[in-house]
């Protein structure tokens, strides 16, 4: 445990200029943001059941701790698709990173290469595949946004991604059309249409040579047209998956019969996530569907997990009910408004200190012996 306690020394030292708790970071980084940007990251889609139900199932499932073992060293270390990591962590993908600050992707893959943790960039990220592959040799992923008004810019972005050695395409398929957002309804705002988020597409022959106007509004119109993707199905998977070496993931599975599915149809892996609330208001929390689907995929195909992670706790009660590795959120994104990519740092070194600490005193010394943990969930 030297490594908390050095930690423990220089939260008191030399980090009290840093916020500490999820609040703490996310009021700095709504005193740093437009009041539009802030709202836009910050809500969920309707009344908002789920992004609070995301909260409260968490809180309902506790953690069986074991004792009296030897847990002087933690180790954290995890493999996923055949690779090994340091932590469990991932950043989940976050479209428009220059909303939350002015380096944007850029800031938060330096961040995420000091600890190895895989970043997820989006299809709708400000800073391009390439420029982003530039500043960070480290593992990156890259979240597909599937373009049915033109599967060419689709692929174009996946062959991109390969030559800049990312290591896996995770494709969406929580977000068909946009979420029922009311605030962002009300306050008429898109982030798109304030410039934030064409880095990609921008930056794609395919794309730039199919459009007939290159004005800027067209630009944004048509970059739009192409991010909603009602049409999506199975075949379009399979299709995907025809057109790339690279492990397909897909993100947003909450079913146990489509977890299945995915099994099926050949992909790689699977994250549970509900988006943070922010697409189908009225879903079922995501910890709670992890249960479920743990309980079909059966170690077939890794699972990851997000939505209302907030802590290094959240992390191990996701890690013991059944994910293979959990995804940040909306905490890096608030770290990056607060103090761009030390403020990234920041959230990322502290997410795995405190799983260091939880695993510890739940007597778990190696993260691969997370199954002996007992975990119980409240009515
Ligand atoms: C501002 C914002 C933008 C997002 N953009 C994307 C995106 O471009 N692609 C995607 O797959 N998910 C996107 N997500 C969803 C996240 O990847 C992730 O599922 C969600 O943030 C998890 O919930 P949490 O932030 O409550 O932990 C976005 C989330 C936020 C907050
Ligand atoms: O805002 C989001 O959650 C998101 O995923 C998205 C979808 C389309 C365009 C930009 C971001």
């Amino acid at each position: 445990m030297e490594n908390r306690d050095k930690l423990m020394k220089e939260i008191g030292e030399n980090e009290m200029a840093f916020p500490l708790t999820f609040k703490e970071w996310e009021d700095v980084a709504k005193e740093k943001m437009i009041t539009g940007g802030y709202q836009y990251v910050s809500k969920g889609a309707g009344s908002e059941e789920t992004a609070k139900r995301n909260r409260t199932a968490l809180e309902k499932w506790s953690i069986i701790p074991r004792m009296l073992n030897d847990v002087s060293t933690v180790d954290v270390t995890t493999e996923l698709l055949g690779n090994k990591y340091a932590s469990p962590f991932l950043l989940s993908p976050i479209g428009m990173q220059k909303l939350a600050h002015t380096n944007g992707e850029i800031a938060t893959a330096q961040a995420c290469k000091k600890f190895m943790v895989p970043f997820i960039l989006s299809t709708v990220s400000s800073c391009s595949i390439e420029e982003v592959a530039e500043v960070s040799n480290g593992p990156k992923w890259f979240q597909l946004y599937w373009s049915h008004e033109n599967p060419e810019v689709s692929y174009s972005m996946i062959h991109r991604a390969e030559k800049a050695g990312y290591e896996a395409i995770v494709v969406t398929v929580d977000t068909v059309m946009a979420g029922w957002r009311e605030g962002d309804m009300k306050a008429g705002f898109s982030p798109l249409s304030l410039g934030y988020g064409s880095g990609n597409y921008k930056t794609d022959p395919v794309f730039m040579a199919s459009l007939k106007d290159k004005e800027e509004q067209s630009i944004i119109e048509e970059i739009l047209t192409h991010i909603q993707h009602p049409q999506l199905t199975w075949d379009a998977i399979a299709e995907i998956k025809k057109r790339t070496t690279l492990p397909i993931i897909l993100k947003g599975i909450l079913h146990k019969e489509d977890a299945l599915l995915a099994v099926k149809y050949g992909v790689d892996g699977i994250i549970v996530s509900n988006h943070g609330g922010r697409q189908l208001d009225g879903v079922i929390a995501s910890i709670d569907a992890l249960a479920e689907i743990k309980e079909v995929i059966d170690k077939q195909i890794p699972i990851l997990f997000d939505s209302g992670v907030r802590r290094g706790v959240d992390a191990v009660k996701a890690l013991a009910i059944g994910a293979d590795a959990v995804c940040i959120g909306r905490p890096y994104l608030y770290g990056l408004a607060a103090h761009g990519k030390v403020g990234v740092e920041k959230v990322i070194e502290r997410f795995i200190q405190e799983t260091e600490v939880t695993l510890g005193l739940a007597g778990i010394a190696r993260l691969a012996e997370i199954e002996r943990l007992g975990m119980k969930r409240e009515k």
